[in-house]
């Protein structure tokens, strides 16, 4: 498919979130669209795929123009988008949710062929979905694979994957990229929208820079990474390194812990988390760390064993005696746990405003939201809802929520979606109340910012957990052999 932008134009009120963007992109070409958190590429990707409408310009696909009224006018013409958040009905099994989306592109006909043809593509890109299983017990990382073989079951001819690696383990990451490969190798176009240069390289054979809306650059492969930093932030960034503040205090210490579900069981977990710590907690996607998490924070309830926090036994308590402890759980699925669509961001802080009064303090309300949108950089406004935020600045709103003082941060993927700059800048952020004796433990698929990050790191296989590893000494390759249970 041969797609051609010309002077593409998008306002949000004031934002003007494209700003005459020009593209061509040739049949068969991965093209990697970078840019940092709130530059555009997401907005031009809707608009691409039909989501959202463009103020002015036009879409040519091979050579006529097109006006994309909507997901489904896109799907006809074989435009599909696979969104950073999940487009899916948790409500319903694998096999309702790729029924209603196929009658919207107006082919309703499943026959055993057709079913044949999914089960196709799930083996092809090496994915293992239950038809028959439901949508809401899918990891976000499974929910991805759902989308893109629905969208390539669906004919798509031009790909668009925003942030695809966010919720995937390296396997499913390899096992996706040469599935992207193959489909461009079968002269599928491919536009991969990422935060990850390393990825860009590895994947892509050219990539576009947007700034501000604008398309600032344009590089072929192979690409200097530092080259593209520059094109993305206009200057030179690289992970900073802070102050580590663990002590050896003991903050929570968890002793002979079972936790059980349908999807895992976790046997028998000891340690000590100290004042000022932060553990990392390493391992494929669905190997058990959302469970481990969420018990640590009083979601779900351990089977049997002991959360000591100072000289009480946390076990069987639910998550708001959590919460008054100042123990505090950040899910990443941030649209659908973290945030409230419909809600602005200062009804955010009013809703997570622990202290109970019948009346809003107005003036007080305003205060804090333009502290919080100044003090974490988010660009929005008081009154923009939180979906009209771009993803980066979601993720900024959702840890601006975190309530202070607190005690211990439970965070899953607390980066997801960030640019470079963005995530050390939360990292700076997080460390500083580390020195404040706050401890923090999180889930990453990223190794990097797991061994550069984290004081130490827990390695889940299969529900099993190593013992705490240092970091200091853990190189990335010992880290990918453990959690592939290779050591
Ligand atoms: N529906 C909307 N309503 C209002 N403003 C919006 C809406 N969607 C996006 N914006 C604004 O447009 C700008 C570009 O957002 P966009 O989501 O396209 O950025 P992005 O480059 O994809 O960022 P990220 O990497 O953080 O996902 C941002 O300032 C964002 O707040």
């Amino acid at each position: 498919m041969h797609i051609q932008l010309k002077n593409i134009h998008k306002y949000f009120g004031s934002v003007h979130a494209n700003n005459d963007v020009s593209l061509t992109i040739e049949p068969g070409q991965i093209l990697g669209l970078l840019g940092e958190n709130g530059a555009g590429k997401s907005t031009l990707m809707k608009i691409l795929s039909g989501l959202i409408c463009k103020d002015s310009g036009e879409i040519l696909i091979n050579g006529e123009e097109q006006d994309l009224k909507s997901p489904a006018d896109a799907l006809r013409l074989g435009i599909g988008m696979l969104h950073q958040d999940p487009h899916d009905f948790p409500s319903m099994t694998i096999r309702e949710d790729l029924q209603i989306w196929d009658q919207r592109s107006g082919r309703a006909n499943h026959s055993a062929v057709d079913w044949q043809a999914l089960m196709k593509i799930q083996e092809d890109l090496g994915f293992n979905l239950d038809l028959d299983g439901s949508v809401g017990e899918l990891t976000v990382g499974e929910r991805q694979q759902l989308e893109l073989a629905r969208l390539l079951w669906l004919g798509v001819e031009l790909l668009i994957l925003d942030e695809p690696t966010t919720g995937i383990s390296a396997s499913q990451q390899e096992i996706l990229f040469s599935a992207l490969k193959k489909l461009a190798g079968q002269g599928k176009t491919i536009i991969f929208v990422s935060h990850k240069l390393e990825e860009v390289k590895e994947l892509c054979s050219r990539a576009v820079v947007l700034r501000k809306g604008c398309l600032i650059g344009e590089r072929e492969a192979p690409f200097d990474e530092n080259d593209l930093v520059k094109l993305m932030f206009g200057r030179q960034i690289t992970r900073t390194r802070t102050a580590h503040a663990g002590t050896r205090d003991v903050c929570l210490s968890v002793q002979k812990l079972n936790i059980e579900d349908f999807r895992i069981a976790i046997e028998n977990v000891n340690f000590d988390l100290y004042a000022g710590e932060v553990i990392g907690l390493a391992g494929m996607e669905g190997s058990g760390q959302r469970q481990f998490l969420q018990a640590l924070a009083g979601m779900k309830q351990p089977s049997s064993g002991h959360i000591l926090f100072g000289d009480e036994d946390l076990f069987g308590k639910n998550c708001y005696d959590y919460q008054k402890r100042g123990i505090f759980y950040v899910p990443s699925a941030r649209m659908e746990e973290g945030l409230v669509p419909g809600m602005t961001l200062e009804e955010h802080y009013i809703l997570s405003d622990c202290e109970k009064r019948v009346f809003i303090d107005s003036k007080k309300s305003h205060k804090v939201t333009e502290d919080r949108i100044q003090r974490f950089n988010i660009k929005g406004r008081a009154v923009t809802f939180s979906e009209e935020l771009s993803g980066g600045n979601q993720q900024r709103l959702l840890l601006s929520l975190l309530q202070d003082p607190a005690k211990v941060l439970l965070l899953e993927n607390p980066t997801r979606g960030l640019d470079i700059e963005s995530t050390n800048w939360i990292w700076s952020i997080l460390r500083e109340r580390c020195q404040a004796a706050t401890s923090i433990i999180f889930s990453s698929a990223d190794l990097d910012e797991l061994t550069f990050y984290a004081d130490r790191i827990l390695v889940f296989f299969s529900g099993r957990i190593s013992e705490p590893l240092d970091s200091a000494g853990l190189d990335e390759e010992r880290l990918g052999r453990m959690i592939g249970g290779k050591d």
